[in-house]
């Protein structure tokens, strides 16, 4: 059977299903479905991570079937495939943590696997955790054919029962600080247990400005997802239309010849950057943009962030410091007054294409700025009254981290602070001294050996910084580490210090008792000791041996590059 050429292109599934020769191929696809007419259809990839396992997915499967209906609708035949997810606020503080940011590049390789093996024209990528996001953008990124991503949603905020006026929303992080609450002996058995049993009321990716609401906001600017989509509650009709409208998108891009790497522009990150520093976004925008930018070979640094941020003002009282969740924006109006606002102050680059086709600019045009939220909301400050002038994403540099670390600093514990460090080989000790109360006023938590090659894996310090708040430290302790931050953390906290401890880095010579000194303005990070003993200790300081030897973990540490590179590991092939 030979097939007739059709108006859509089909560049790479007519090589796999046109012809005689192709008869074998069209007979596996046939079992699977496939009619003559399909044949003739470009096919579509719809890409998800549907769950169990977690809220943050467990509604995929749902949402992957309004994709697909949405690309039948447009011409396309969608083919469905999974691909996994982690979850790290169940993980997180346990060595399977180590597999959290191992399984962006897990999600990336097996998109890309499937997609490029079966020779899919076009692809839909669902995600709802937070690595599910990256790694589907950087998959999206490496094979450059059309593809528009899908957020799964944020989740709504759970309420203890005797909250009868929901005036304390609660959400994962409320859980990990209420630990440390209980350690404190301000909270009892029976109040753990009333936040545990209801901060988590449903599907839904963590509640605040954390990683994955970041990550959605990310790609929504960046212009992979549809206009008004980061913004948007797991379960509802919008998500579900977000979804139906994707497969027109990504059909359109097949036609016209939009590609993503056309929408990945220089211009678009510094987009994404700019509109989730001014909503307070996760420390792991930076290991993830910087990661999507390789994968779409645009060059973008750390150093990057710094300019940016330098102009963009903190804006959205959002937790994890500020008061509210992402599901109170959504109820406002989301992003897009405040993309409105950016772009009228000069501040986003209103030329970047989007997967409708339409410029950013466009797709604003009919968007009020302030305007458009009601008058009493105090969620997007006013422009003359942010949170902070400039970011709260630091890059920081000094003896301590010479090529570079990222301070996660508000300004609501202060910009600057010199204390004692009090070191932990591994996040679980560090755990347990604050929890038992060695951490005191003054002191500099140190864990090191966290770092991508350390972990391996580079673990996300949630339960710590928790336990800091808990233990209601906040403004006298700072954090710092080679691993990462969840987005739920909140503090003086400085992380992604590189080079990491396994690596020789300076981390692994900071002792008990030494000075460290963070000038959050100056954006320096440093050990005060003489510079002779930081030479003599820093000549005893060797790499540290490989933790694992077999297997993901293994092939990960040997090839993953630094927490100032993304993390990425084919850069240094
Ligand atoms: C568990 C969380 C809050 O989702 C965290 O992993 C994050 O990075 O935001
Ligand atoms: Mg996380």
């Amino acid at each position: 059977m030979s097939t007739p050429p059709t108006a859509t292109p089909r560049p790479y599934s007519a090589i796999v299903v046109d012809g005689t020769d192709r008869a074998p191929a069209r007979s596996m696809l046939r079992a699977v479905g496939f009619t003559d007419e399909d044949f003739r259809k470009p096919q579509i990839a719809v890409a998800s991570s549907p769950s169990d396992m977690t809220p943050c997915n467990v509604h995929l499967g749902d949402l992957s079937e309004h994709a697909r209906k949405g690309i039948a609708a447009a011409g396309g035949k969608p083919v469905y495939f999974n691909t996994i997810t982690v979850t790290d606020g169940i993980s997180m503080g346990t060595q399977g943590m180590r597999y959290s940011l191992v399984s962006r590049e897990v999600i990336a390789d097996s998109i890309e696997t499937a997609v490029a093996a079966e020779g899919f024209d076009g692809l839909i990528a669902i995600g709802g955790c937070d690595k599910n996001m990256p790694g589907a953008m950087m998959a999206i990124a490496r094979l450059n054919r059309p593809a528009v991503f899908i957020y799964g949603g944020t989740i709504l905020p759970g309420f203890t029962p005797d909250d009868c006026d929901h005036k304390r929303p609660l959400d994962i992080v409320s859980v990990f600080e209420a630990v440390g609450k209980h350690a404190k002996g301000e909270l009892d058995d029976a109040g753990l247990k009333a936040v545990e049993s209801s901060a988590i009321p449903g599907p839904g990716s963590c509640g605040g400005m954390y990683t994955a609401n970041t990550m959605a906001t990310a790609i929504e600017a960046l212009g992979l997802s549809l206009p008004n989509s980061s913004a948007q509650l797991a379960i509802g009709k919008e998500k579900r239309e977000d979804c139906e409208r994707a497969g027109a998108a990504v059909m359109h891009m097949l036609k016209t010849g939009l590609r993503p790497r056309d929408i990945l522009t220089r211009h678009a990150f510094e987009n994404a950057i700019t509109v989730c520093l001014a909503l307070g976004g996760s420390t792991n925008l930076i290991l993830h943009l910087l990661a999507i930018a390789h994968c779409a070979e645009v060059p973008l640094t750390i150093d990057d962030f710094k300019v940016i941020g330098d102009r963009v003002p903190l804006l959205a009282d959002l937790k994890p410091f500020g008061k509210y969740n992402m599901a109170h924006l959504v109820r406002i109006g989301g992003i897009r007054p405040m993309m409105k606002v950016l772009l009228d102050r000069g501040l986003l680059h209103g030329e970047c294409l989007t997967v409708t086709g339409e410029t950013i600019a466009e797709t604003l045009r009919d968007v009020q700025p302030y305007g458009a939220y009601p008058a009493e909301q105090d969620i997007i400050r006013p422009w003359d009254q942010p949170i902070k002038k400039d970011t709260h994403l630091r890059v920081l540099r000094g003896n301590l981290a010479p090529t570079g670390a990222i301070g996660k600093i508000t300004g609501k514990e202060g910009v600057y602070f010199k204390g004692t460090a009090k070191v932990y080989e591994g996040e679980e000790d560090a755990l347990k001294g604050i929890l038992r109360g060695d951490v005191v006023k003054g002191d500099i938590v140190v864990i090191r050996n966290e770092g991508p090659v350390g972990g391996p894996g580079m673990r996300e310090m949630l339960s710590p910084t928790s336990a800091v708040a808990g233990r209601g430290l906040i403004k006298d302790v700072a954090l710092i580490t080679d691993g990462r931050f969840s987005g739920g953390s909140h503090g003086f906290d400085v992380g992604h210090i590189t080079p990491e401890a396994a690596c020789g880095g300076p981390i692994g010579i900071v002792r008990n008792g030494d000075i460290i000194e963070i000038d959050a303005v100056k954006n320096t990070i440093d050990l005060r000791i003489p510079d002779a003993e930081f030479a003599a200790r820093m000549a005893a300081n060797a790499p540290r041996p490989p933790r694992e030897k077999r297997g993901v973990l293994a092939k990960y540490a040997k090839l993953v590059a630094s927490a100032s590179e993304g993390a990425v590991t084919d850069k240094h092939l």
